[in-house]
């Protein structure tokens, strides 16, 4: 099994990460909270309460983890496609996969990457929704000190299980949606590249920043309805399942409420998966 593909992912995958984590900070405030009144109000609150580093809340755990994340996606989908197709990465240009190949390879990637994930995204989004400012003495301590003791009292309170909560709607939103992501990174490289030649540089920062803004605007909907189930256990809420949130979430707020975080959402995707997807062609041409 190649394993650059998991070595590229995890590379592109943090410095994607940096780059969207305060994109992602106020989307999940956005989506979670009802105390902003647009992105523009969240950034400035934060901005006032936090400072800049509140944009930056929860990032420590996601570099070792998400891009750990990024590495399974990668690895995982290039691996199924080498199965499905006898082709290594190298040669995917020279002799393209079908895009039924593709979207079920960028499936499987999705769906493996989800059990990786869970817990870590968890975690992310209970961080991010602690708008204590930072610690000043005589002020009192936020709920969670810092990942591994967000980790350690999820445990402790909502029980092991805890830590997967919302993976579900996690693995709904993003077994298709992962298809979606490869197979319109490959047609928009293919529409602008001649025949059986690499993509120039621009092909693939542009392919892969609207990947990621297609494949997180089809993803928005249950990305909404996982954030809510995974902050259920910390405001003691309790849904019955997807479903249920999606119910009673329409009910209080509207069928707007699958939109939550759209604009964000994509304003983080485009740059986040522009690199992401730059540095992982550019490290595998160059190891190949
Ligand atoms: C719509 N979904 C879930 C995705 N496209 N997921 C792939 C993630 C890529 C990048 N790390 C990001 O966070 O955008």
């Amino acid at each position: 099994m190649p394993v650059e593909e998991f070595v590229a992912g995890w590379i592109s995958g943090a410095l994607g990460l940096v780059l969207g984590h305060p994109f992602d900070t106020v989307k999940v405030r956005l989506q979670t909270q009802t105390t902003y009144r647009g992105i523009i109000d969240c950034m400035v609150k934060t901005y006032r309460h936090e400072s800049l580093l509140g944009f930056f809340k929860g990032m420590s755990f996601p570099i070792a983890s998400i891009a750990v994340v990024n590495s399974v996606l990668f690895g995982v989908y290039s691996n199924t496609l080498l199965a499905l197709t006898a082709t290594s990465h190298q040669e995917r240009w020279a002799q393209p996969p079908s895009y039924t190949h593709v979207f079920i390879a960028g499936c499987t990637g999705g769906f493996v990457q989800v059990y990786c994930l869970a817990p870590f995204d968890l975690i992310k989004v209970r961080l991010q929704n602690q708008t204590e400012p930072r610690a000043r003495p005589g002020s009192p301590p936020p709920r969670y000190r810092g990942p591994v003791h967000c980790a350690v009292s999820i445990c402790q309170e909502e029980g092991p299980r805890g830590l997967f909560r919302g993976a579900w709607a996690l693995t709904l939103r993003d077994t298709p949606t992962l298809g979606i992501y490869f197979v319109t990174y490959e047609w928009l490289c293919r529409q602008s590249t001649p025949d059986g030649q690499n993509p120039s540089l621009a092909t693939v920062l542009v392919a892969g920043g609207f990947a990621g803004i297609v494949s997180w605007a089809v993803a928005t909907p249950l990305d909404v309805i996982k954030s809510r189930m995974q902050m259920a256990g910390l405001k003691h809420r309790v849904y019955r399942g997807v479903l249920d949130c999606m119910a009673s979430s329409v009910r209080q707020e509207g069928l707007g409420v699958f939109f939550r975080g759209l604009t964000i959402n994509s304003a983080r995707a485009f740059p986040v998966n522009a690199i992401t997807f730059l540095s992982y062609e550019y490290l595998l041409r160059w190891w190949g």
